[in-house]
Order: structure tokens, then C-alpha cells, then sequence
């Protein structure tokens, strides 16, 4: 459940009088999602998303993510767009929480993962990519590699000690062969988080992306790492190699990995598995047993890290 901060239907009526997308027909809570609240808007003019940012979001860089869905939603990449008031603003505030109302993006999470949707969604991160190199602002990583040895000692302590034995030497080859800014492989503005439940698809087109809050400016292959994990796993760590290899062919056959890139798509796929291992276990270890969200098990993400581990020289994906 994803209403953290609830709104009426008074507050709403009255803030869609700052907005030119006519007046409330209908409130309705979201259930999905982990982060933010957000709600379905009916109006009198159309479909909309009222999203209210919790406290994982930095306020300071709200702009941030505003400005970069509206660049891509202006340059064909299909996302939100952030709605602005009759004075020109997309952030505003409603009951003490920073928020802001998108565009409806029709279109649901597949229910069955076909490599012909991760060829599709292969194409959609290639053209979202090459537009961002276009986006001159940057983004911090904050669950970059930088921030995952504070992640993995925030655990410890509490009750994983075989898991947290196996992780830490793992982490440490693992931050040793990530690469520097210096050796020049390709940096722009990444999603971070295209799972499955973020990928839209409408009649089996991909329809768009949403819940750009994991965005950052980082090495664009990493981006193309996390989705290999995410989409082409079955969740006992067995790697679905067709899935995998459509996947590629997608993002290639809009923009060609560069020799660089391919040697170290091994370890931007161990990288990319410790990261949300290390989310999910933090996570699991710090969400109250009260709250509304069920933590995500961290147990899969574990199997695609051995994975990796013994399968770091074969080139499975070309
Ligand atoms: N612009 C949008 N168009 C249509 N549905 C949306 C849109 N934004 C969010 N949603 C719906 O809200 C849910 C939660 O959104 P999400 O951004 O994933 O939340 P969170 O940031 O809390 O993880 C999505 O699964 C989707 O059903
Ligand atoms: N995709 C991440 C968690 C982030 O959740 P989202 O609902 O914001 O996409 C994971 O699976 O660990």
C-alpha cells in the first residue's frame, strides 16, 4: 500500500484551481509502489497522477527529476509529464509534503515476460539514453557504489550474519574493479530502476516509463545491468539467457555497447545485483513490522549475485 499521507477530495478540488486540467470527478489511493503516495485523479478533462514525496526523496533535488521527465517526455521517450499551475509551477505543496500531478500513462506491467518485451524495453533504455546525453544537469547515485559499505554495516547486527559474512568480501572485490569517471566509458542520465513494474506496455507495445526516483547521471551500461538482472532471472537465480541475449539485441540495435562496455557488463551485473541485495536487506532490516509496506526479499537478488560470481568470463547476452 502506497498512501503513506492522505489527502480529501476538498484539498485536491481546491488545489486543481491553480491547475488548467478542470475540475476533481474522482480521488482514488494508489496501492502499488514503495516510496511516495500517490493517488488516481478523474477530472474533468482527463486522467491524472497526484504524487505526494515521502522522506526518501531529497526536496533539493525535486527540480531535478521534474526537469529531466519533462525533457524526455519533449524528446519522444514516453513518461510522465509533470502538469504545471497556471503559474508556471510543477512542484507545489499539499499537506505538508512537496508534491506534484503527471499525465496518466496508459499501460500496465506485462504479466508474463516475453524476450520480445525485452527486446522492446532494449530499444525504449537505448533512445532514453542517447536523449539524456543531451540533459546537461547531473545527478548524484546515491545507492552508488560509494554508499554500499555504510548500506551493508547498517545491517549488520540484525539477525543476517551468514548473509553479511557472504556479501562484504564479495563488495570489496566488487568496488576494487569498478571503474573510474577517468577510463571513459559512457556516463549519462540513467533510470536505475527499470523493473518490470516500472515498464509500461499497452497491447504488447512498450508504452512508456514510470517512477524515475532512482534516476542519476552514471555509466549507462550499469543502467542496461540492472534490467538484465531484473528481467531475465527467474527468482532461484536461473538466468534466462533468450530474454537476456533479446534484451541486448534491443539496446544494440539503437545504440552499439562500445568494447569497454562489454567487458565490464560482468561486473556491472554483480554491482547491480549487490545494489538492491543491499536496498532489500536494509530495508527488511529497518521496516517496522507495523508498516503499510512489505519489504522485498532480498533472497533472489543473493542467487543472482552467486550467479554472477561464477559466471563473471562468459558473455552470455551477445
Ligand atoms: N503517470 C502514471 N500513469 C499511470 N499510472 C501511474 C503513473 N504514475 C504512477 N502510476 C501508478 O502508481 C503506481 C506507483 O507508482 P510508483 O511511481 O512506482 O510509486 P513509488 O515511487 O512509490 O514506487 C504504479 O505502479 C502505477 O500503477
Ligand atoms: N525496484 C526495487 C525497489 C523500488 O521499488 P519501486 O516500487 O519504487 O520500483 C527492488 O525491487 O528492490
Amino acid at each position: 500500500m502506497a498512501v503513506y499521507t492522505n489527502v480529501s477530495e476538498q484539498q485536491v478540488s481546491s488545489c486543481l484551481q491553480n491547475y488548467p486540467i478542470g475540475q476533481l470527478v474522482r480521488l482514488k489511493g494508489i496501492a502499488q509502489g514503495v516510496e511516495n503516495s500517490n493517488f488516481l485523479l478523474d477530472t474533468t478533462q482527463g486522467k491524472y497522477i497526484l504524487t505526494l514525496y515521502e522522506k526518501r526523496i531529497k526536496r533539493e533535488e525535486l527540480p531535478w527529476y521534474m526537469d529531466l521527465m519533462q525533457f524526455f517526455a519533449q524528446h519522444h521517450i514516453r513518461c510522465p509529464l509533470p502538469v504545471r499551475t497556471k503559474e508556471g509551477e510543477c512542484l507545489i505543496e499539499l499537506n505538508e509534503r512537496p508534491a506534484a500531478i503527471f499525465t496518466f500513462l496508459d499501460g500496465k506491467e506485462v504479466s508474463e515476460i516475453l524476450p520480445e518485451h525485452c527486446f522492446a524495453l532494449g530499444v525504449s533504455m537505448a533512445r532514453m539514453h542517447l536523449v539524456g546525453l543531451e540533459f546537461k544537469q547531473n545527478k548524484k547515485n546515491h545507492v552508488g557504489p560509494d554508499s554500499w559499505n555504510a548500506l551493508l554495516e547498517k545491517s549488520v547486527n540484525h539477525g543476517h550474519d551468514d548473509l553479511i559474512r557472504e556479501i562484504d568480501p564479495v563488495l570489496r572485490k566488487i568496488i576494487q574493479s569498478w571503474p573510474t569517471r577517468q577510463e571513459g566509458l559512457p556516463v549519462g542520465q540513467i533510470h536505475a530502476d527499470l523493473f518490470p513494474d516500472n515498464v509500461f506496455f499497452q497491447d504488447n507495445y512498450l508504452s512508456g516509463f514510470i517512477d524515475f526516483y532512482f534516476a542519476c547521471t552514471d555509466f549507462l551500461a550499469y543502467d542496461l545491468a540492472i534490467a538484465l538482472n531484473a528481467w531475465c532471472f527467474k527468482e532461484t537465480g536461473e538466468y534466462l539467457v533468450k530474454r537476456a541475449r533479446a534484451l541486448v539485441a534491443g539496446y544494440q540495435s539503437v545504440r552499439i555497447l562500445t568494447e569497454k562496455e562489454r567487458l565490464l557488463l560482468p561486473i556491472f551485473k554483480m554491482g547491480a545485483a549487490l545494489r538492491f541485495l543491499l536496498t532489500r536487506l536494509h530495508d527488511l532490516v529497518y521496516t517496522p513490522s507495523t508498516a503499510l509496506v512489505t519489504p522485498k526479499d532480498p533472497q533472489p537478488y543473493l542467487y543472482r549475485l552467486r550467479y554472477h560470481q561464477l559466471n563473471k568470463v562468459e558473455t552470455y547476452e551477445f
